[in-house]
């Protein structure tokens, strides 16, 4: 589904230069749920937002369902976002001042499709996740945990073939979690492709497989047994083993 190669970013601050991702090849087959776990400051928000087109790598490919984005523009990987890849953030980043319908009509819309099957498509996804009611609602008005399913809603409105996920769970309390948790895992298990940034072992025992992320580079990446409870995993692909992984929380 997408594959990187070499991909190198430095961020230019206030400060001194920041390399936060030093050189990663990384390839996520379509249907694969990849967890990326490691300390703070690792690089792993840096790596997604790569994956996303949100920052340009200073060096290095990335290659969307075979297609290599090089030579896109910010236009052509604005497109891609709205069409074949959804995103959902720590802070949910609704647009405080549409309604929820709105706010998860709004790509689908964007993305060229008509009001009508926008509509249906939101109250279809809305239902899905226990929001319909909500409609008409402002973001601020919502607990945190239904804000990040309506971000949720919102980046899934179009199918995108990508899911990426920056610490979902990380403002939501454990019972946001678990749903938020819950709600990856069903998507996941009916051929949603998703690479999730987290900091939490739990979450990442969902996946099918956990990248360790460490100093911007990728420490180990092992594949989990399916419905296995985190440290319960076969050897790593690289080594190391996931109950290392899931140790390299901060
Ligand atoms: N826009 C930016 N400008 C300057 N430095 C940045 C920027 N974004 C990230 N950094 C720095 O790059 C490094 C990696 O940051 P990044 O957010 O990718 O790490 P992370 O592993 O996601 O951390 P956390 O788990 O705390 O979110 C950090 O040292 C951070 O301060």
């Amino acid at each position: 589904m997408v594959r990187a190669e070499g991909l190198v970013k430095t961020h230019h601050g206030e400060g001194a230069p920041v390399t936060a991702v030093r050189g990663v090849d990384l390839t996520v087959e379509r249907g694969e749920f990849v967890a990326v776990t490691g300390p703070s400051g690792a690089g792993k928000s840096t790596l997604l937002h790569l994956l996303g087109g949100l920052q340009k790598p200073d060096s290095g490919r990335i290659w969307f369902d075979g297609a290599c984005l090089d030579p896109y523009g910010e236009a052509r990987w604005a497109v891609l976002r709205r069409r074949r890849i959804g995103i959902v953030f720590q802070f949910f980043n609704l647009v405080s001042n549409l309604t929820v319908a709105d706010n998860v009509e709004l790509p689908a819309l964007l993305a060229g499709r008509g009001p009508k099957r926008a509509r249906a498509d939101r109250a279809e996804l809305l239902a899905e996740l226990g929001l319909t009611g909500k409609e008409r609602s402002m973001p601020g008005e919502l607990s945190g945990g239904e804000q990040q399913r309506v971000a949720l809603a919102r980046a899934l409105v179009n199918q995108p073939d990508l899911l990426l996920a920056d610490e979902p769970a990380g403002s939501l309390d454990s019972r946001g979690t678990r749903e938020v948790l819950r709600l990856l895992s069903r998507f996941h298990a009916r051929g949603q492709t998703i690479v999730l940034v987290t900091h939490d072992a739990r979450m990442a025992s969902a996946a099918d497989r956990v990248i360790s992320f460490f100093d911007g580079r990728i420490a180990d990446d092992a594949a989990l047994e399916p419905g296995a409870p985190g440290a319960a995993a076969r050897p790593g692909r690289r080594g190391g083993g996931v109950a290392g992984v899931l140790e390299l929380r901060d």
